[in-house]
């Protein structure tokens, strides 16, 4: 079957600006696929460009395993889109314009609008131009799947939500995971994607620095941990147990450790010498998405 999205050697210019420069990107089905980057990275432009909206300057995608320039239509039945600002007709109400996205999609089950409306706490009844920003978010959530897309391209969908509407929608992306169903989608808020994403790829300037699962960004995270020993810690042992950096010692019982990847081997070292406490912090991936964002190229 073909890739949810592949593009090769995907460019955009606006005029002498290069916005994007050869991008080569796979996302396969069933997947929540994050897409990140510092303002201005080329991330909605690439999503306009996957969503049929603009054209490349050079280069080739495929959604579904449609061209987004020659068949630019069947992408955009397939595909739930959220752009980065939902904007709909002021003078309509959520159901009134709903409906009328629903027509031009040949159709929706109503009750699974409904279903989302709910869910999301979202009053249909009341006129877009009356909307919270927030509510418009929730409007654009729900026109981007009440059709039960194969594939979700989403930009920014978390701006505005709170956070019990956050967790309610990352649920909703596992669950369209779950289905089969492909997510593709942009953010700057780290720890959503780190929660929900199996894959990241982080964009910068345009190019893609890297393209990895999000387990094995985090097998490369240093993950702090505090042993306390009841006899003195064998200190010099702990230094040398692989994927130790960092050892704090103030001559107590305490000894914190800064350890990249696994930590069997220094749990290992550890266990004989009468440990009496492990306290574990998680892996800090922001600090790997943070060093891609700014100093690797
Ligand atoms: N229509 C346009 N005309 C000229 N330049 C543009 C246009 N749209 C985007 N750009 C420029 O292209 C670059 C990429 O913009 P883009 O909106 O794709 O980035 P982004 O990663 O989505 O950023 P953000 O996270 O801030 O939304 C930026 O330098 C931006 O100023």
């Amino acid at each position: 079957m073909d890739a949810a999205i592949r593009t090769e050697g995907l460019s955009k210019n606006y005029r002498s600006h290069r916005a994007l420069r050869e991008l080569n990107l796979e996302v396969p089905r069933g997947v929540v696929f994050g897409y990140l980057g510092p303002n201005g990275a080329g991330k909605t432009t690439t999503i306009r460009i996957l969503a049929g909206l603009i054209s490349p300057t050079t280069g080739s995608a495929t959604v579904l395993g449609n061209d987004v320039v020659d068949r630019c239509e069947d992408v955009q039945r397939h595909l739930g889109y959220l752009p980065g600002e939902f904007v709909g007709y002021p003078d309509l109400t959520g159901a009134q314009y709903l409906r009328y996205l629903a027509n031009l999609r040949g159709g929706v089950d109503w009750s699974e609008v409904d279903r989302l409306a709910k869910r999301f706490e979202l009053d249909l009844g009341k006129r877009f131009k009356t909307l919270s920003h927030g509510n418009k978010q929730k409007l654009g959530i729900v026109q981007a799947f009440m059709h039960r897309p194969e594939l979700l391209i989403l930009d920014e969908p978390t701006s505005g939500l709170d956070p019990i509407m956050q967790r309610e929608f990352l649920a909703l992306l596992r669950e369209t995971r779950a289905d089969g169903r492909t997510v593709f989608l942009s953010s700057h808020i780290l720890s959503d994607v780190e929660a929900v994403a199996d894959t990241v790829a982080i964009l910068r300037s345009g190019e893609l620095v890297i393209t990895q699962s999000v387990e094995a960004l985090r097998q490369q995270a240093l993950r702090r941990l505090e042993l306390t020993f009841s006899d003195p810690p064998p200190v010099d042992q702990l230094k040398r147990a692989a994927g130790v950096q960092e050892i704090n010692w103030d001559g107590g019982g305490t000894v914190q450790v800064e350890v990249a990847g696994s930590t069997a081997e220094l749990l290992r070292i550890a266990a004989p010498h009468q440990i009496i406490n492990v306290v574990s912090h998680e892996a800090d991936l922001e600090a790997i998405f943070l060093d891609y964002y700014t100093a690797r190229s």
